[in-house]
C-alpha cells in the first residue's frame, strides 16, 4: 500500500484518472508500474458498469485499444473481493464449493431465503474428486498464442495480489497442465479444444466450470463463427448446466468486430426482397443474437468502434497487380520499406511457399501457421518480437489479438476472405498510440472479395494506391525471376525424391521386389546432376544480383533524392518510411480536394459529388 501511495504522489493525475473505478491498490500499483497512467476509452467505459454495477459487458472497440484490461481489471477486482470475504470468514452466499453435497441435495420449499441462497439446492452432483480450491474465472480465446498473451498480461497486473492464473491450450503437455490445475488457479485462460479435452476427463478443478463467477469470451465473433461454434456450444452447455448459477456469473464479451455486419449471400437477399424485409442484420440485431446465444441478461453494450472499424492511427493502402507480379511487389515493399512486418496469407500452402521464396532471396522470414508444432510457433513469435526488422509470414492464426509492439506494416498477400479478417490482421499494427500501415495486394481474381471488403467496411472510396517507385521495381524484377527459377527446380527435386522414397519405402514395408519398369527405382543420375548444376549456377547468379547496388537518382520529388537498393541482408537505406510516404499521399489528396473545391467556389459553381463509378479491374493489369 505504501508503495502505491508513493506512486500516487508522483502520479496524482493518474490516480484521478483511475480513482473513480475503485481499483484495489495492488492492481493500481501494477498498472502504474507498467506506465498505464490512465484508462483507455474502452476501459473507462467498461470499468464502472462492470466493477460497481456488476453488469455483463458486451464491448466493441478498435484493435489495440486495451480490451484485455477492460475485462481483466473487473475480473481481478471481483476475485479479490471474493477472497477478502472468504478471509474475513464472511459467508459467501453464492459460494457452495466448501459445503457438503449431502446438505445441498434437497431444497426446502418453505425457505424464506432469497434467490441467492436457494440456488445452492441445485448444486450439480459430481462424481469426481472434490476440488481443493475454487475456480473463479474462465477466459476463452480462439488461439493458443492469444491465450498465453492474455495470461501473461493479467499475471503482470495481478503480480501484487495472490491471484493465480493458469493457461490451458492445445499443443502443450497435458500432464503439465494437469499439474498446474492441481494447484487450484483462480483464473483459467483456455482455448476451447484443450479445455474440452480436460473437462471430458473430469479434471477436478475444471469440474467447477458451471460454478464460476466470471466468464470472458475474447474475440467472441470468431468463436461464434460456424466453423468454431460447435466447440463453444458444447462448452457453453457445460458451463451453463445450472441455470441458477448462471445468474450469479458476470459475463464479458469483447471483440473489435462485434458490431461489423455483412452483406448476406444472394439467396437470402432474394428471399428478404420477397418478404419486404431488410436482408442485412443491423449491428444491434447482431449484438442481440450474440446476447441470446450466450444467454446473457441485460448486458451493458459498449461500442466505441470507429466508423471505419479499423484503428484510428492505421494508414491503409492497396496495390492492384497481376497474380504473377505479386511476388515482385511484395519483395519490392519489403526491401524498400524495411521494418517489422507481418505478411498474411489465406492458406498454409501459401505461407510455406512464401517462406521458401523469401528465404531464397535471403530475407530470412519466419513462418507461423496452425500446422506447425507449438514450440516452433512460440519460438518464431519470440524471434519476431526480438528483431525490429523481422518478417513474419502467417496464416490467420496470427490475425487476432496478438500484441507485439513495433509492428510497422501488415501486408495482405491475398485479399482476406472476410472483413473481420482484414480488420484483425490490420490491427496487428497501429496499436495504442502508434501508427502503422496495412497494404492489400489484390489481383484481378480477387476483385470481388476486395469490392465486398470496401462495401462491408462502409468505405466511401477505394483504398488509396500505395506509391511504387517504378525504377526500383524494375531493378528488383531480375532478382525475383531468378529466385522463382530456383524455387521451381528445388520443388521439382523435392517432389521427385519423395516419389522415389515413397515407392522404395512402400516396397520395403510390403517385402516386395518391384520389377515394373514403369516404377522408378532411383532418380536419373544425369537429371539429378543437371539440376544440381543448374541450381548452383542460379544461386551464384542470384548472389551476384543481391550484392549489386542499384543507385537511382531523383526517383521522385515526393520521396527521396537517392535510393540505394543493396543486397537483401542489408535492406534498402531509405529515409522515408512507408507510413510517412502514405501520409504524404493522403495529404496530397486532401490538398487536391481543397484546391478543387476552392476553384469551384471561386467560379461560383456548386460543389458536386463525382458520380460513383463502378470499380473494375484496372486496364494495366492482366
Ligand atoms: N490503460 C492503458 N494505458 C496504456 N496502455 C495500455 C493500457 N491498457 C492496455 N494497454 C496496452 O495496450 C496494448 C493493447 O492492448 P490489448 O492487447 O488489450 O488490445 P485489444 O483491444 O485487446 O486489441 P485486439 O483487438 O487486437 O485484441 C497492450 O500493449 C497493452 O499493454
Amino acid at each position: 500500500m505504501d508503495i502505491v501511495e508513493d506512486n500516487v504522489d508522483e502520479n496524482n493525475d493518474s490516480l484521478n484518472e483511475w480513482s473513480e473505478f475503485n481499483i484495489p491498490e495492488p492492481i493500481l500499483k501494477a498498472l502504474l508500474e507498467k506506465g498505464f497512467t490512465k484508462p483507455t476509452v474502452i476501459q473507462k467505459l467498461s470499468l464502472l458498469p462492470a466493477i460497481l454495477g456488476r453488469k455483463d459487458i458486451l464491448g466493441a472497440a478498435e484493435t489495440g485499444s486495451g480490451k484485455t484490461l477492460a475485462f481483466g481489471i473487473p475480473v481481478l477486482y471481483g476475485i479479490l473481493e471474493c477472497l477478502k470475504k472468504a478471509e474475513n470468514g464472511e459467508l459467501d452466499l453464492d459460494d457452495d464449493s466448501d459445503l457438503e453435497e449431502e446438505e445441498l441435495d434437497e431444497e426446502d420449499p418453505d425457505s424464506e431465503d432469497d434467490g441467492a441462497v436457494c440456488v445452492r439446492a441445485y448444486t450439480l452432483k459430481v462424481d469426481f474428486e472434490k476440488p481443493k480450491h475454487k475456480l473463479y474465472a474462465l477466459i476463452l480465446t480462439p488461439t493458443r498464442e492469444l491465450a498465453m498473451q492474455v495470461k501473461n498480461h493479467l499475471t503482470d497486473i495481478a503480480k501484487y495480489t495472490n491471484i493465480k492464473i493458469a493457461v490451458i491450450t492445445g499443443g502443450a503437455s497435458l500432464e503439465k497442465q494437469e499439474e498446474a490445475l492441481k494447484k487450484g488457479p483462480h483464473i483459467v485462460v483456455a482455448t476451447p479444444g484443450r479445455l474440452w479435452e480436460l473437462l471430458d476427463q473430469n479434471e477436478p478443478h475444471l469440474s467447477q466450470v458451471n460454478n464460476i463467477r466470471f466468464l470472458v469470451i475474447d474475440e467472441t465473433d470468431r468463436m461464434l463463427e460456424n466453423a468454431h461454434f460447435s466447440e463453444l456450444k458444447q462448452l457453453l452447455e457445460r458451463i451453463n448446466f445450472d441455470e441458477s448459477k448462471k445468474k450469479l456469473r458476470q459475463n464479458f464479451v469483447f471483440s473489435a468486430t462485434l458490431t461489423l455486419v455483412h452483406d448476406p449471400p444472394k439467396h437470402i437477399v432474394e428471399k428478404s426482397k420477397k418478404k419486404n424485409k431488410p436482408a442485412r442484420f443491423t449491428p444491434g440485431q447482431k449484438l442481440q443474437k450474440i446476447i441470446s446465444i450466450l444467454g446473457m441478461t441485460d448486458p451493458k453494450v459498449i461500442d466505441c468502434s470507429q466508423q471505419t472499424v479499423t484503428a484510428e492511427k492505421l494508414l491503409e493502402a492497396r496495390i492492384f497487380c497481376s497474380h504473377e507480379d505479386k511476388d515482385h511487389y511484395l519483395y519490392y515493399f519489403l526491401l524498400r520499406h524495411p521494418g517489422r512486418t507481418i505478411i498474411f496469407c489465406n492458406s498454409i500452402d501459401c505461407v510455406l511457399r512464401l517462406v521458401k521464396f523469401l528465404n531464397i532471396l535471403k530475407l530470412n522470414p519466419l513462418g507461423l501457421h496452425s500446422s506447425m508444432n507449438q514450440k516452433h510457433r512460440f519460438q518464431n513469435l519470440e524471434s519476431f518480437k526480438k528483431n525490429s526488422k523481422a518478417i513474419l509470414i502467417a496464416s490467420d492464426v496470427a490475425a487476432r489479438g496478438l500484441d507485439i509492439p513495433g509492428i510497422e506494416h501488415v501486408v495482405h498477400y491475398q485479399v482476406p476472405k472476410t472483413s473481420e479478417s482484414y480488420v484483425h490482421r490490420s490491427g496487428r499494427t497501429a496499436r495504442g498510440t502508434s501508427e502503422g500501415l496495412t497494404l492489400v495486394l489484390c489481383d484481378p481474381l480477387e476483385m470481388p472479395d476486395y469490392n465486398k471488403l470496401i462495401r462491408t467496411l462502409n468505405r466511401k472510396r477505394d483504398l488509396p494506391e500505395f506509391p511504387v517507385e517504378m525504377h526500383l521495381f524494375m531493378a528488383i524484377k531480375e532478382r525475383v525471376k531468378v529466385a522463382h527459377l530456383i524455387e521451381r527446380v528445388e520443388l521439382h527435386e523435392k517432389k521427385s525424391n519423395s516419389k522415389i522414397n515413397w515407392f522404395q519405402r512402400a516396397a520395403r514395408e510390403c517385402d516386395m521386389i518391384v520389377d515394373d519398369p514403369k516404377i522408378p527405382k532411383q532418380r536419373d543420375i544425369q537429371e539429378v546432376a543437371d539440376n544440381r548444376r543448374f541450381l548452383k549456377k542460379k544461386r551464384s547468379e542470384l548472389n551476384q544480383l543481391l550484392a549489386q547496388k542499384v543507385t537511382l537518382q531523383n526517383i521522385s520529388n515526393r520521396c527521396i533524392s537517392t535510393t540505394v537498393l543493396t543486397d537483401a541482408s542489408k535492406p534498402v537505406e531509405s529515409n522515408t518510411s512507408a507510413v510517412d510516404l502514405m501520409k504524404s499521399v493522403m495529404a496530397g489528396k486532401k490538398d487536391q480536394l481543397k484546391r478543387r473545391m476552392a476553384k469551384r467556389l471561386s467560379q461560383n459553381k456548386p460543389l458536386r459529388r463525382k458520380a460513383k463509378k463502378k470499380r473494375k479491374v484496372p486496364s494495366n493489369i492482366e
